[in-house]
């Protein structure tokens, strides 16, 4: 354990406390439990399977690399019968009767055979062993690609749905990179197969009787094998919780989140500790397991010792009563030898493809799931701009939740005009705006942008016609020019006028590379903006798109007084002619708007303009009442 600091003499350090609560199930473990309980021959039951789903996607991303890696695999297996079959040839001319360089003489035949037979095998092998490393980084871009090309489409609703998400956190965070594992595993499986099968094959064309002494010798060290990978599956899959645990405060004392807190409040000496704690209960767990795992082998050993003992006794036996000649019973020797190397592979390469095939078919669910969730395609295309938003009667409920985020609530929106959403939090201004963007479909009602019913018309297509100033905007991890023109280059002059409005050109004349920094501290020679900054970086990029409408969801939420002002003039300047929704609690800034929807549980309850609100005297008199107060 690392030393621990000098406690500070003012303050004692509290106790270690490892009532931290029950860790949740995490993704990298999420078969642990399968493969804890599972037997040998479930698996095995799996493998046919699965190795027709990993042929399948090999296909798909090379049929080339897939055919060679599959017929050299079984090739090599043939070639390694035909070799063992020559030695036979060899052994028998080597020990006859007759003077020893006759012997060789008549031996060289087959002595060639046995030697091309290796070269042929070598090749082959190695020949294989390309095309499956050629195969492997070409599944890994097709899974990839075929993940993130459908995570980047499907319904932006699937992203609140708990089950979506939790599929998809299998499917990235581990299923797709199984995929190159599995295919590979399927190939070695197959392979061992063929090896056992032409190793039995040869004692089959030796001498039937020495078929049956194939089990003997190889299934003490089978048993052993999958013995202790069991062991290995149960431990590990007790200490699941432990390890999250232990990474979870391994992570506070390394993150850079929270190396200031940890500092600043002397966390150090109490986090070793717990760490501490955790990680020795595991050492303990681990070392009990390689007892265990080294008892089994040693058992698995000594059974094979008794079953090879066994073998050559059943072999001295049948050379004595001259059943089989010597040469045969050393080819005996030989396949039998061949065979078992065949067995511990093929017992490795099915558990690995068992496991990892778990969560091969989690990424190939997941797949499937999200082919469901894509927008059918729509008939019409998108207006080229309206005269008139008209929602109509829309009810919109989160998936999972309980209740209803909006409930029949009826909207209107001309062209050029501001209108406002005000309301208190969660009372549905963002859902209602993003169904107006076309990012969310409500579940009754609808959306017209003057006669075009918008559930008839591609989203992608009508997207490009709205900008969204969002309220949890992205930081991305791009250049500022990048950050405001989202690769939708419009030239200097656009450039530089969105940010001038927003108040980003200060922010960027202020960067290193002005326009050309790296807005990621990840990055060499990246940089880090504060959260205004990121604001109005945010604000240019709404401004810069080409959009007939634009929404403003709390765009002034993080601005400095100044930089608020400047934007609220712009936008009551009308945004150079865009038409505006601007979703705001600045109470103040939203009397400059046309019209202003107010809205309270998901329902519009009153609607007008700042005078006609207020001489009305209900809920936005009385927030903005409240608001005023504060300044007086
Ligand atoms: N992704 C989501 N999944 C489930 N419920 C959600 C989700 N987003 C919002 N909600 C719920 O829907 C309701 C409306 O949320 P919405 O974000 O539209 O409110 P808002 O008026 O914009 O709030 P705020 O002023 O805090 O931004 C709230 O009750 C909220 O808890």
């Amino acid at each position: 354990m690392p030393e621990d600091p000098p406690e500070p003499s003012h303050r004692p350090v509290p106790e270690p406390d490892l009532e931290l609560g029950e860790i949740a199930p995490s993704t990298y473990y999420a078969h642990h439990d399968t493969m804890a309980a599972v037997g040998f021959l479930t698996m095995a039951r799996r493998l046919p399977s699965l190795i027709a789903e990993a042929l399948r996607l090999a296909w798909s991303a090379s049929p080339r690399d897939t055919v060679s890696t599959v017929s050299l695999s079984l090739l090599g297996g043939i070639v390694t019968a035909f070799g063992l079959l020559a030695t036979t040839g060899a052994l028998s001319a080597l020990l006859s009767e007759g003077p020893t360089p006759n012997r060789v003489l008549a031996a060289l035949p087959s002595l060639a055979l046995v030697g091309a037979a290796a070269v042929a095998r070598a090749l082959l092998q190695a020949g294989a062993g390309w095309a499956e490393a050629r195969l492997g980084p070409q599944l890994e871009r097709a899974a990839e690609t075929r993940l993130y090309g459908l995570t980047s489409k499907v319904e932006l609703i699937a992203y609140d749905d708990p089950e979506f998400h939790d599929a998809l956190e299998r499917a990235e965070g581990y299923g797709v990179n199984t995929v190159g594992v599995v295919v590979s595993s399927a190939v070695d499986v197959v392979t061992s197969l063929v090896g056992i099968a032409a190793a039995a094959g040869v004692l089959g064309v030796l001498h039937p009787v020495l078929l049956p002494l194939l089990p003997l010798a190889v299934l003490p060290d089978a048993w052993a094998a999958i013995r202790a990978a069991r062991q290995r599956y149960t431990t590990v899959n007790g200490l699941v919780p432990a390890r999250r645990r232990k990474y979870i405060i391994s992570r506070l004392l390394a993150d850079r989140d929270c190396a200031a807190e940890v500092r600043a409040f002397t966390m150090r000496a109490f986090l070793l500790r717990v760490y501490d704690r955790v990680a020795r209960a595991e050492q303990e767990e681990m070392l009990k397991l390689v007892r265990r795992q080294t008892l089994t082998r040693l058992t698995g050993q000594a059974l094979g010792g008794l079953g090879s003992a066994l073998v050559y006794v059943a072999l001295g036996v049948l050379l004595a009563v001259g059943a089989i000649p010597l040469a045969v019973a050393g080819t005996a020797v030989l396949a039998i030898r061949s065979a078992q190397s065949s067995l511990s592979g093929l017992l490795f390469t099915t558990n690995t493809l068992y496991e990892q095939g778990l969560y091969f078919t989690d990424f190939l669910r997941f797949c499937a799931d999200a082919e469901g969730r894509l927008v059918p395609p729509r008939p019409r295309p998108a207006p080229e701009g309206f005269d008139r938003i008209a929602a109509d009667d829309l009810t919109f409920t989160y998936p999972g939740a309980e209740e209803p985020a909006l409930r029949g609530v009826s909207v209107e929106i001309k062209r050029g005009e501001i209108v406002a959403f005000v309301g208190e939090n969660g009372s549905g201004k963002t859902t209602l705006s993003k169904i107006l963007a076309g990012l969310y479909e409500p579940d009754t009602g609808t959306v017209h942008w003057d006669d075009t019913d918008l559930r008839e018309v591609d989203p992608e297509a009508l997207r490009a016609r709205t900008a969204v100033i969002a309220q949890d905007h992205t930081r991305w991890p791009l250049t500022a020019r990048y950050n405001i023109t989202m690769g939708t280059d419009k030239g200097e002059q656009a450039l530089h006028s969105a940010a001038t409005v927003a108040g980003a050109d200060e922010v960027i004349a202020g960067l290193p590379h002005g326009y050309r920094t790296l807005l990621d501290r990840r990055f060499k020679d990246g940089h880090e903006l504060s959260g205004g900054q990121w604001q109005r970086i945010a604000v240019a990029r709404g401004f810069h798109r080409d959009a007939d409408l634009l929404i403003c969801d709390e765009p002034t939420a993080a601005l400095d007084a100044r930089a608020e002002h400047a934007l609220f003039e712009r936008i009551s300047g009308h945004a150079d002619g865009r038409t505006v929704l601007l979703i705001t609690h600045r109470l103040a800034s939203v009397r400059l708007a046309d019209r202003i929807y107010v809205l309270e549980h998901g329902k519009v309850v009153e609607q007008g303009d700042h005078d006609a609100l207020m001489a009305r005297g209900g809920l936005y008199a009385d927030l903005y009442g409240l608001q005023a107060a504060a300044y007086r």
